[in-house]
């Protein structure tokens, strides 16, 4: 099946980030979002990130003019019915994404490809309220999308291959390299990413290191572009509790337990970068840590 257009639901830093590659490498993108502030931001978050491209010589103005236009911002899900592909990026909650794809089912053509770029929950389970899970199929980008080379690709028990090959020729025309994961809780990169951010905020809880020294201990120390504690506040920290009460329930072993401390930054809405406060404040000049 040939794409040619893109819907992305959830207009947050992944929704932004999606939309923002896709138009460049000349597909039709309907940005959704069910809030009008998150899709301005969005578009103006990509606007900004294409015009550091431009400042870089990465890509050039013809092409960001070109990029912009093809994105179409719209409160409307039926809008995103129309496209060949739809990549739900929400918030990392079950019941959101089922909702989400319930209320699109009306408006989808036959052959839309649905996927949802979850860090962690079963493509089985989504795809089987659908009323297609043989053309259902996770599509997990990395943050910074832009940036970061990897896409997961993950099979639901129903994916049929015929989806599977266009998911992976996207992946290619974005200039990026997929790796397949099976559909087991967290599937690769997270399995092993999110336990060592949590283990970090253990690190912190039981008083071994402060957030400083935890995060200059893995930059220097092991070689990490950016510290756990950093990390965490980047990619979110509501979405990493997410991430690891679905290991703890999908896996049932007490070795996923989220920290106490990071279901209290969670509590107390500190949620990272998003919300300008989480293991570092960012309301200042430059990041200070809160531990
Ligand atoms: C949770 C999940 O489900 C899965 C995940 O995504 S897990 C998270 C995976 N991501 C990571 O681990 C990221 C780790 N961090 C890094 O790799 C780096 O710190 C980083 C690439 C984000 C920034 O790199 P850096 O060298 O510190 O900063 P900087 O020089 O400013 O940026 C490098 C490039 O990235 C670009 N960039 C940085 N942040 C960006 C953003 N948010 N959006 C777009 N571009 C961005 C910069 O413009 C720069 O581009 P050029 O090379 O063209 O100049
Ligand atoms: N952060 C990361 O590093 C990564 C995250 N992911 C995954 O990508 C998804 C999105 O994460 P991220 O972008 O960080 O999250 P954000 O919190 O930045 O963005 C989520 C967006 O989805 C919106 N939203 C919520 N409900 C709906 C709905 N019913 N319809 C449309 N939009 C909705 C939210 O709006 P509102 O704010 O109004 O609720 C918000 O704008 C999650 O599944 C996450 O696990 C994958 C890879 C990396």
């Amino acid at each position: 099946m040939d794409i040619q257009s893109v819907g992305v639901i959830g207009a947050g830093q992944m929704g932004n980030g999606i939309a923002h590659v896709m138009a460049l490498s000349g597909y039709d993108v309907v940005l959704n979002d069910v809030n009008q502030q998150a899709l301005d931001a969005a578009v103006s978050q990509i606007h900004k990130n294409m015009s550091r491209q431009v400042s870089r010589d990465k890509i050039t103005q013809a092409e960001m003019d070109a990029a912009s236009k093809r994105i179409r911002a719209s409160l409307a899900l039926a809008d995103v019915g129309t496209t060949d592909l739809v990549i739900e990026a929400a918030t990392e909650r079950e019941t959101v994404k089922q909702a989400i794809f319930e209320d699109l089912q009306p408006h989808l053509k036959p052959n839309t490809i649905l996927t949802s770029n979850t860090s962690s929950i079963s493509i089985t389970r989504l795809a089987s309220r659908t009323d297609r899970p043989e053309r259902f199929m996770g599509f997990h980008f990395m943050n910074p999308v832009p940036v970061m080379q990897l896409v997961e690709l993950i099979r639901g028990i129903a994916t049929d291959e015929e989806t599977f090959a266009a998911c992976k020729t996207v992946v290619e025309r974005l200039g990026k390299t997929a790796a397949s994961a099976e559909d087991f809780p967290a599937f690769i990169v997270n399995r092993i990413l999110m336990p060592m951010i949590n283990e970090a905020v253990y690190t912190l809880y039981e008083g071994v290191g402060n957030v400083e020294s935890i995060d200059q201990s893995m930059k220097l120390g092991a070689n990490h572009p950016m510290g756990p504690l950093e990390l965490a506040d980047f990619i979110g920290l509501d979405t990493c509790l997410a991430i690891m009460n679905v290991l703890h329930d999908g896996l049932a072993d007490t070795k996923y337990r989220p920290c106490p401390l990071l279901t209290k930054y969670v509590e107390a809405g500190w949620l990272g970068r998003k919300t300008q406060r989480g293991f570092y404040d960012y309301r200042g000049e430059t990041p200070v840590p809160t531990r």
